[in-house]
């Protein structure tokens, strides 16, 4: 027996994002997502015929063999003075098809009155009559309470007189909503008790993250005995988000040891999360607890040191159990722990801590990480420079030297020419090229130095470069960072260069960018 069901609402609370606007293949793709992941119901949106997506949607998903998810319409209470078997939105919920309907009702006096504008007793029977009558057309009903924290604040009398309006109806669960997600976990944990008084119905929660509690106050309320989480994936929704069930699911599991479905699939969470942000086309949240790139990130030296003595020295769970990854981040602020770490893993090898080879390693890591280079972004730099300083790399070719020309004719239009000067092999190979400005023109004179001795190079590019000005002093003697990704056909690398002289800062990346891959090459042990 499960202890929670976990509801997801991003077809149609979080497709309320300002950010997101879900086409109905995006929908049907997150819905097997959801379903695949182990979600217990799936949320697809408010069908009615002033939104086609979402009939569709409902007749597609009908069509579709789910593995264990319930399909789940939203819609409202019927409207004032008119019976549920007569309003529309409610009979376009029933032709959804969907096996679950959900219903929200006003819980709040202030908007009985001055929102939807009826009278109090007319609101208790508009809840109690609509779930009801859909009762009769559906596997389940469930009863969202909007504003219910609110309401019961306001007016708590008349804000039980709707739980036990939707108790007669006949709903198969009351979801108490923070609609606008300003209740504070032991506020919400108080009434949830005094709900409890007045139904037997199993509650649930739905909580709005506008104080960022929404997760926690999603948590309270199963402590207080809610069988119902509603959230969605990753907390995207309207304003600043619902309760995020990426988090919930893995605190019910890890933290609360609860028993839901999804939890043999925790091992999936990260992969979930990344795909649904692939198809809402939003960057992923790196600090996103659990499943973000940083949520096991550890930079400080001191905390390198601890988790590779003690794991949960430094982290709450093993990143395995979501699907994570364990990160040591190269900065400044790295110890030899870090160093003897990266050692192992990029040359198989092991080293002590106190190898005079690496504390020189750890020197001139500190030494570039304050001059500005950001290893952290530029991995192939950093490779670089540890094989460089262990003496596993030997650069075939030296710069006798560089050279770049700005060219403006009289029409305006600017040409940069590089010239680059190398010993390759005991022989001198000197080229000039053009390109549109002088990184480009550098990194083509460069190639077409070494083409000859290295043909593959020719199928190396150069596929983004960007600068930024470092420190607080902006002027033209200020340190720039050149940050560059190389790439070819057998993948992509990054590297960065600093320097008071920005065509020096991109030099030295232009030059770690091809030294790697002649690296790379050597050892293949294909040489030429
Ligand atoms: C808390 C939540 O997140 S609820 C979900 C909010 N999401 C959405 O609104 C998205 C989908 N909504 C829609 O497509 C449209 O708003 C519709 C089709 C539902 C209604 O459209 P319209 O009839 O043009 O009304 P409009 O959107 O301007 O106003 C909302 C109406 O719903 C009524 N209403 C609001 N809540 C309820 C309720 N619980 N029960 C009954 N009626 C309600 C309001 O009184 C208002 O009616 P009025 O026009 O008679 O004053
Ligand atoms: C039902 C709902 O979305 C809310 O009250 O926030």
């Amino acid at each position: 027996m499960q202890d929670v069901f976990l509801y997801d609402t991003t077809l149609r609370d979080g497709n309320q994002d300002r950010k997101i606007s879900l086409s109905l293949a995006d929908k049907l793709q997150v819905a097997k997502l959801l379903d695949t992941f182990g979600f217990d119901y799936i949320e697809g949106g408010w069908p009615n015929p002033s939104n086609p997506t979402d009939v569709e949607f409902f007749k597609r998903i009908g069509e579709m063999q789910l593995n264990h998810a319930k399909v789940a319409a939203f819609g409202s209470t019927r409207r004032p003075k008119i019976l549920a078997e007569n309003d529309p939105l409610l009979q376009a919920l029933v032709a959804s098809g969907a096996p679950v309907k959900t219903i929200f009702g006003k819980s709040w006096d202030l908007h009985v009155t001055d929102v939807i504008r009826t009278t109090l007793e007319e609101n208790l029977d508009m809840i109690e009559s609509s779930i009801r009558f859909l009762q009769e057309h559906s596997e389940e009903v469930i009863y969202d309470a909007e504003h219910f924290f609110d309401g019961y604040k306001a007016n708590p009398q008349y804000a039980l007189e709707t739980i036990k309006a939707a108790t007669l109806g006949g709903a198969d669960f009351i979801v108490l909503c923070d609609t606008n997600g300003g209740t504070m976990p032991w506020e919400l944990q108080g009434i949830f008790e005094e709900v409890k008084k007045v139904t037997d119905v199993p509650l649930g929660i739905h909580a709005h993250n506008d104080s960022g509690v929404g997760v926690a106050n999603s948590l309270v309320a199963v402590k207080s005995s809610a069988q119902m989480i509603q959230g969605v994936l990753n907390g995207y929704g309207e304003r600043c988000g619902n309760a995020d069930l990426t988090t919930i699911a893995a605190d019910l599991v890890l933290k609360l040891q609860k028993n839901v479905y999804c939890g043999k699939n925790l091992k999936e969470l990260r992969k979930v999360s990344l795909a649904l942000d692939q198809i809402v086309n939003l960057p992923s949240d790196v600090h996103s607890p659990y499943v973000g790139d940083a949520a096991f990130a550890h930079k400080g030296g001191a905390h390198i040191d601890g988790v590779m003595k003690v794991s949960r020295s430094f982290e709450h769970v093993d990143p395995k159990l979501v699907g994570n990854n364990r990160v040591f981040v190269t900065s400044d602020q790295a110890g030899g722990s870090l160093v003897v770490e990266k050692i192992k893993e990029l040359l198989h090898i092991e080293v002590d801590k106190k190898d005079p080879k690496v504390q020189n390693l750890l020197r001139l890591i500190k030494e570039r990480e304050n001059a500005g280079w950001h290893f952290d972004s530029a991995e192939a730099s950093f490779e670089m420079l540890v094989y460089r300083t262990l003496g596993r790399f030997e650069s075939p070719f030296s710069v006798e030297n560089y050279r770049v020309i700005e060219d403006r004719s009289e029409q305006g239009v600017s040409v940069s020419q590089a010239s680059v000067k190398l010993r390759v092999k005991d022989e001198i190979s000197h080229q000039v090229a053009e390109g549109d400005g002088p990184v480009n023109a550098l990194d083509a004179a460069l190639r077409k130095a070494l083409v000859p001795y290295y043909p593959y190079m020719k199928n190396v590019h150069l596929k983004d470069f960007k600068v930024r000005v470092l420190g607080s002093n902006v002027g033209s003697d200020a340190h720039v960072r050149v940050w560059s990704t190389f790439g070819d056909e057998n993948g992509v690398w990054h590297v960065a260069g600093v320097s008071t002289n920005i065509i020096e800062a991109s030099w030295f990346a232009l030059v770690d960018g091809l030294s790697y891959k002649l690296y790379q090459e050597s050892l293949k042990g294909s040489g030429k």
